[in-house]
């Protein structure tokens, strides 16, 4: 049927369409084979944010070896006759198994925050309301030995997931039509970028939000594991159903689109990435002066002249904060106060242009993901204002913008 958005759906599905217990088996085994690639040797062991108990987890680092030896294995599975292609069919009873498994995982991480230490505890999710705490999450980093659930569940399952579902769509859409579209190939090819370029760089995982700030409860497992290869391949699930014809030219623009959103991620993240392992990298270091006044005012701690001789390229400029941390304010991080939101959101409409215009669906990511960032956006200001005081309001002065210059 016709794909729509807008109005209510033409039927609800039953729930012998939605349960089906191979479904279950076949996602349960899926988190089982993830689980065990991430059991295997790291090429790197990784420490997390010092804790309030000022201990540091460690965290193994091979993400993107799992996605590798995933392929591997999917690549095997398939020459030896397994049936990538019947995954498309059964899409829905999958996303209801991920949910269920997300529910239960969640209620069972509720039971073990009830022995947890206080220390052990998210600055959230603590209330006393069951439901909320149920919610958000009560156990920041909830592990078993040295298994961590968050870390674990975070990008692997969901992220590798998403670009598994789109491969199967790909080659389903090859047996029906003779050979995939190019639509379909752009739409595999940006978002097995941005799952490989996420997993390559893993360890920057440790420093969002979502690890440092936030326990483990529903939210983040249902999204982790049933929102995001569900929702997030909509594109290419739109694409079986509706092909859409599609040009070199065209395809061309929309190649260069997705280059300048990554360009843009990618040097946004890595350059507030190399600044924070060490300030006085070659490629970022650099301070302003103007702060020194309200240094001595007792306002700001001010923390010396840059190091000319290490300077390679031209410096950035930074603010010292009282933290003794400083925020660049110069380079990408002097254009917005988030360029990596404005990258990440130009990624998303070129996604969604291979699906043509003509339908809200494949703009469902880029709207929804345009909702989540400004309130992420805003729950990081407020942390920021909190933690970094009058460095902040001075940062704001400087870098006007949000995510969009000259319009948010
Ligand atoms: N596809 C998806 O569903 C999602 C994708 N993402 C993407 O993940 C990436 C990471 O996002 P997220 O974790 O939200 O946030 P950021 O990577 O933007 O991190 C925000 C933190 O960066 C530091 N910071 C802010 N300004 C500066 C500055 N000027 N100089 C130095 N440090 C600064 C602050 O922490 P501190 O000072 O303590 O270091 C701040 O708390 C983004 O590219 C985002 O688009 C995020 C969510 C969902
Ligand atoms: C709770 C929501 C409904 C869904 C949230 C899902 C998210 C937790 C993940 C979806 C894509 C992600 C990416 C990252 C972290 C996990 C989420 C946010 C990275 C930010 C990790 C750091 C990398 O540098 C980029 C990643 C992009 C994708």
């Amino acid at each position: 049927g016709p794909a729509r958005l807008l109005g209510p759906p033409p039927y609800l599905p039953g729930l012998e369409e939605l349960w089906s217990p191979w479904a279950l088996l076949l996602c349960l085994t899926w988190l089982g084979l993830q689980a065990a690639l991430y059991l295997l040797p790291a090429r790197k062991v990784a420490e997390g944010q010092e804790l309030k108990d000022k201990s540091r987890l460690r965290y193994p680092i091979n993400g993107f070896q799992a996605l590798v030896l995933t392929a591997l294995l999917v690549g095997l599975g398939v020459s030896a006759g397994l049936p990538l292609s019947a995954l498309p069919e059964m899409l829905l009873p999958l996303a209801f198994a991920a949910t269920l498994t997300a529910f239960i995982f969640s209620l069972l991480l509720y039971l073990k925050a009830l022995l947890a230490p206080a220390s052990a505890l998210a600055p959230g999710g603590n209330s006393g309301n069951l439901i909320y705490d149920f919610f958000l999450g009560r156990e920041l980093n909830p592990r078993i030995c040295s298994f961590d659930f968050k870390y674990f569940c975070e990008l692997r399952p969901g992220l590798i997931g998403w670009v598994l579902i789109n491969l199967a769509l790909l080659i389903q859409e090859a047996e029906l039509r003779g050979s995939p579209s190019l639509a379909m190939w752009l739409v595999n090819g940006f978002q097995l970028l941005y799952v490989g370029d996420a997993l390559w760089y893993e360890e920057a995982v440790l420093t969002t939000m979502d690890i440092i700030h936030d326990g483990f409860g529903f939210m983040l497992a249902f999204g982790d594991l049933a929102w995001v290869p569900f929702t997030y391949s909509l594109q290419a699930q739109f694409l079986l159903y509706h092909p859409q014809p599609l040009g070199w030219p065209l395809a061309s623009f929309i190649c260069l689109i997705n280059a300048v959103g990554y360009y843009i991620f990618r040097g946004a993240n890595s350059q507030k990435n190399t600044f924070r392992k060490n300030p006085s990298d070659p490629r970022v270091a650099g301070e302003l002066g103007f702060l020194g006044a309200m240094s001595e005012m007792g306002q700001l701690d001010f923390q010396g002249s840059p190091h000319p001789a290490m300077c390679l390229s031209p410096d950035l400029e930074t603010i010292s904060t009282a933290t003794g941390r400083r925020l660049l304010v110069s380079g990408w991080w002097g254009m917005v106060r988030h360029p990596n939101y404005l990258g990440d959101l130009i990624m998303a409409l070129a996604w969604s242009l291979p699906c043509g215009v003509f339908h809200l669906l494949p703009y469902f990511y880029f709207l929804y993901f345009t909702a989540l960032l400004v309130h992420r956006e805003d729950r990081d200001e407020r942390q920021c204002r909190q933690k970094y005081g009058l460095a902040w309001h001075e940062y704001c002065r400087r870098v006007p913008y949000r995510i969009v210059p000259y319009v948010y």
